[in-house]
């Protein structure tokens, strides 16, 4: 279970050097809130889906629930545990699969996987056994034994998926993880994730980010809806399209998500 309470994140973004004699565009860096007071509690066995538009904050709040970013403000806790003064216990019950997606080009499927094991102290033979569980159930075993140099997007996300679960973390985070893939990719990966969340998949805790509706409406148990870097509104499909009194989920993501700028028509 991961618990997100009142987070906050600014980063200074890097300015130009001042350049033709313009005074007003270059010069001094510039403060960028990324996220100003995102809250969520996602469940076991459940999907929780943050959605919001293109820089509303969904990956810098992921990048810190996986600690990879220290907040400014707020607290996470990842199965009770707090992760910023307990971080290597709350991350070892993570698997993480960031934007990057960075594998080792010149390793192969099954040599990436059972690296990442070793980081997380699994041993030689329990490494090599767990990339075969995970090769079967992301149907990946044709791939295990090539070099990952070449991979296509989906096979590069299979890859850096079963890295992400070697260790059978609880709590999976992914970030946009049906970027870039087709259709059948888009399919596969949904029943690996309703698995992941099932009891028979270990009743995981798993929370993705994506700004597409259409996934999120198939694939989350709970949504929540994130804009200008604050949590707007959360619960299921059918509890968001009541609150917003539409009947269609993108209706009322469009309601929810743009109320300010939907007000701001109003008055102008
Ligand atoms: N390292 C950084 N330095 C400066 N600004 C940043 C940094 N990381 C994120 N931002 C800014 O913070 C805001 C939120 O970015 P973030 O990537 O979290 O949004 P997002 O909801 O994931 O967007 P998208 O759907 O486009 O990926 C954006 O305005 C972005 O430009």
């Amino acid at each position: 279970m991961i618990r997100v309470e009142q987070l906050g994140k600014r980063f200074r973004a890097a300015a130009t050097k001042r350049r033709w004699g313009f005074a007003g565009a270059g010069g001094a860096a510039r403060e960028v809130v990324a996220v100003e007071q995102v809250s969520f509690e996602a469940g076991n066995g459940r999907i929780t889906g943050l959605l919001g538009p293109n820089g509303a904050g969904k990956t810098t709040t992921l990048r810190m629930v996986a600690g990879l970013v220290v907040p400014d403000a707020g607290r996470i806790e990842v199965d009770g545990l707090d992760v910023a003064s307990d971080p290597a216990a709350a991350l070892a019950r993570m698997g993480v699969l960031g934007d990057a997606r960075g594998l080792y080009p010149r390793l192969t499927a099954r040599e990436n996987i059972v690296y990442h094991a070793a980081l997380h102290g699994l041993g030689r033979d329990a490494a090599h056994a767990r990339a075969e569980t995970l090769a079967e159930v992301l149907d990946m075993r044709p791939l295990l034994e090539r070099r990952t140099e070449g991979f296509s997007q989906g096979e590069r996300m299979k890859t850096a998926l079963a890295r992400a679960l070697v260790h059978d973390p609880d709590n999976i985070i992914l970030d946009e993880p049906t970027n870039g893939l087709d259709v059948l990719s888009t399919r596969a990966l949904r029943e690996v994730l309703h698995h992941l969340a099932s009891p028979a998949g270990g009743a995981k805790c798993v929370v993705l980010s994506s700004h597409i509706m259409q996934e999120v409406e198939r694939l989350c148990d709970e949504v929540v809806i994130i804009a200008h870097g604050r949590t707007v509104a959360s619960g299921t499909v059918p509890a968001l399209c009541e609150r917003a009194g539409e009947s269609d989920f993108e209706e009322a993501f469009v309601k929810l998500a743009f109320a300010e700028e939907l007000n701001a028509e109003v008055a102008a």
